[in-house]
């Protein structure tokens, strides 16, 4: 188990996390989200040991985390961490890269974990190649596995898929997640990206403004956000104030909360968006606008309803 408490961290004079509370069971994988600037980098790096908190501890069962004022050199073997600029060697080609934490005492085993983890990545192809050759993607995919090489109990993973390209994401995410759940490794992630927030998550941990405000199930966070914030982080979202329906509090719906109907509120189809199979309506509803999903590409006056009230 990890755990957080009472974390609090400012640089220089500006407070940046305040009293942050959490903690993470060994095995599950968590997404970190929150709008740029809530603070999110900072907490991995606070986790790793790479800054000094004000106040607060990190634990990993009984071993306590501490920065750099405890540690000439940061990190623990037991946690990996892959910043944002990959922190590779560039002279040096990928499968070095990869083998550097390896011991060169089992020199077959080496070679063979190189190889796995190569595989895993997509990169065999590449592995001669040195770091500063590669594409961002490709750096990418060899930082990834460089932290998985040594299989830490633990990986603070900053925006890992961010450099690679739409195809090969779902698929590179779903081959580390499964990695990752067969292993036993316990995974925090940043990203912004709705799909690999929801998909690859047990749960979610909101942040905004250098406090964790939300820590639910992807399903959770999706179908009941508690607020458009929390809502807006996971995806498109039609705010509909009380009095426009008649409910009691605001209503936050998804697009295919909304359906288009015979007999219902009447609105206008301002836009039409093709999303894949089905296609997005912008539309004028009194004087809001909303965002509906069809899966016929409507124009002018339509009526709709709310599937969830
Ligand atoms: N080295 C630094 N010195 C001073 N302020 C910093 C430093 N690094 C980050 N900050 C500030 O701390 C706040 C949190 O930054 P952080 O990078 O942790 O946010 P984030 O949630 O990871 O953002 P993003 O999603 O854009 O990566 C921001 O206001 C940022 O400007």
């Amino acid at each position: 188990m990890l755990k957080i408490n009472q974390l609090s961290f400012s640089y220089a004079t500006k407070p940046v996390l305040t009293d942050i509370n959490f903690q993470l069971k060994a095995g599950n994988s968590y997404a970190l989200i929150g709008a740029s600037g809530s603070g999110k980098s900072t907490l991995l790096k606070l986790m790793y040991g790479l800054l000094d908190a004000d106040s607060g501890t990190v634990f990993w069962n009984d071993e306590q985390i501490l920065g750099p004022a405890y540690h000439l050199v940061p990190g623990m073997d037991f946690m990996k961490y892959l910043a944002q600029d990959f922190d590779l060697m560039p002279f040096v080609s990928v499968e070095e890269n990869v083998g550097r934490f390896l011991s060169n005492f089992y020199l077959k085993e080496k070679r063979e974990r190189i190889n796995e983890l190569l595989t895993l990545v997509g990169m065999n192809e590449f592995s001669k190649i040195k770091a500063k050759f590669l594409s961002g993607g490709q750096m990418q995919r060899t930082a990834l596995a460089k932290v998985l090489a040594l299989e830490p109990k633990v990986l603070l993973l900053d925006e890992p898929f961010s450099h690679i390209d739409y195809h090969q994401k779902t698929k590179l995410a779903q081959h580390v997640f499964a990695y990752c759940k067969e292993k036993g490794i316990t995974v925090l992630y940043t990203s912004h990206t709705p799909e690999e927030i929801l998909m690859f998550s047990d749960e979610v941990i909101v942040m905004k403004n250098g406090s964790i405000i939300e820590k639910k199930t992807p399903q959770n966070i999706y179908e009941n956000p508690k607020n458009e914030y929390i809502a807006r982080l996971t995806g498109e979202v039609n705010v509909i104030p009380a009095n426009y329906m008649k409910n009691e509090n605001d209503l936050l719906l998804r697009p295919d909360q909304l359906k288009v109907v015979d007999n219902g509120y009447e609105a206008e189809v301002l836009q039409v968006y093709y999303i894949g199979k089905n296609y997005l309506l912008k539309i004028r509803f009194k004087d809001l606008i909303l965002f509906i999903e069809s899966n016929k590409k409507h124009s002018g006056k339509i009526k709709f309803e709310m599937i969830k009230s």
